[in-house]
């Protein structure tokens, strides 16, 4: 009889890296609940705890789903929604019902995250009528699948795979009809760093090299080689977190490298000190005044320790490339 292997050291890292999802989803939910900015859906996945947040997290939340949310309904408008999204590493994000209430959906929302993850996602779904609800009137067939390692339906997928196992993840996509014709935009959220730089490498040649018009948009850490990079990691290495990608977050520079020697025809990267300077600034004085912020100083060296790099491949001529804040 085949016995079970046994649990190693990477079972213990991968389930401290699927820990970072909902370090992701309460943040954003505090956010949310402080009047950041609006998600009605986010309550379905993530009970309030009682545990505070720093108004200097809030705001780096903030400037994170604003900046994220700015290039992709770019991309949507540039592709009028003939298109598709990939969010890989996507954890409880609640973009798709966002995009469904504003009437902007893609062609195909897709998201890839680890199995468990991706179960206790689809369990909230089925269970939440706020969620199950508006995924049925964007389907129009019988052939719903929802089982407890991936959701098909016409327009919203949820896939478990592993990102770093590329060819288990291609065919997956492919088996849920992923389009390589169709202008692509693929998202992800301080999830490449958790991957060794020749995985992540390997991850965006893929995307360049298959889809005929594509746009990535990557946020996650950047200057980590000074102090306060050091004691970000440091800080998640004491929860078994190792960042294995860390290499490649040294400064913009090494974050823009990775698409230019991956087949990318362009690529921008600013960290979030400057994008939360370029967000509309009518809106960062309302968030400015909803709660009191101390360490200024911090809010600044926390922004600056994060990026986002958006690449571009534009074989169409959409016009993606011209995409920016
Ligand atoms: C920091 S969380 C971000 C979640 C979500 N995108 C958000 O911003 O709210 C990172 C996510 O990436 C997923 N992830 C990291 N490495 C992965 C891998 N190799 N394969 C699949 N998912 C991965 C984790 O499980 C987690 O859900």
């Amino acid at each position: 009889m085949a016995s079970k292997a046994p649990f190693t050291d990477s079972d213990t890292a991968d389930e401290a890296v699927r820990s970072t999802c909902d370090d992701a989803s309460i943040c954003k939910r505090f956010a949310t609940s402080k009047g950041y900015w609006n998600d009605p859906y986010i309550q379905n996945f993530v009970r309030q705890t009682g545990e505070r947040k720093a108004p200097e997290i809030n705001r780096g939340y903030y400037a994170r789903v604003h900046g994220v949310n700015h290039l992709l309904d770019a991309f949507l408008e540039k592709t009028h929604c003939d298109c598709q999204v990939v969010s890989l590493g996507a954890g409880l994000d609640t973009t798709f019902w966002r995009l469904k209430g504003e009437n902007t959906l893609p062609k195909k929302y897709f998201e890839v995250d680890f199995p468990m993850i991706v179960a206790r996602k689809v369990h909230h779904i089925k269970t939440k009528p706020q969620l199950s609800k508006p995924l049925m009137e964007t389907h129009s067939a019988d052939s719903l699948l929802l089982d407890g390692h991936n959701l098909d339906s016409d327009r919203y997928c949820i896939i478990s795979a592993d990102l770093r196992d590329l060819p288990s993840l291609e065919e997956k996509l492919r088996k849920f009809h992923i389009n390589t014709k169709l202008p692509t935009l693929f998202v992800s959220e301080c999830v490449l760093v958790y991957m060794t730089p020749e995985q992540s490498s390997k991850l965006v040649h893929w995307v360049s090299h298959t889809f005929h018009t594509a746009m990535f948009i990557n946020y996650e850490q950047v200057n980590m080689a000074d102090r306060f990079g050091q004691i970000m990691i440091e800080n998640l290495q004491r929860r078994q977190c190792n960042l294995a990608g860390v290499v490649v977050c040294q400064s913009l520079d090494s974050q823009k490298e990775r698409f230019l020697s991956t087949g990318w025809e362009s690529v921008n990267a600013l960290d979030m000190m400057a994008v939360y300077s370029l967000l509309p600034q009518e809106d960062i004085s309302r968030i400015e005044r909803l709660e009191f912020l101390d360490e200024k100083e911090l809010l600044q060296q926390l922004l600056q320790h994060y990026s986002i790099c958006w690449a571009v491949k534009d074989t169409l001529n959409l016009g993606i490339s011209e995409i920016g804040f």
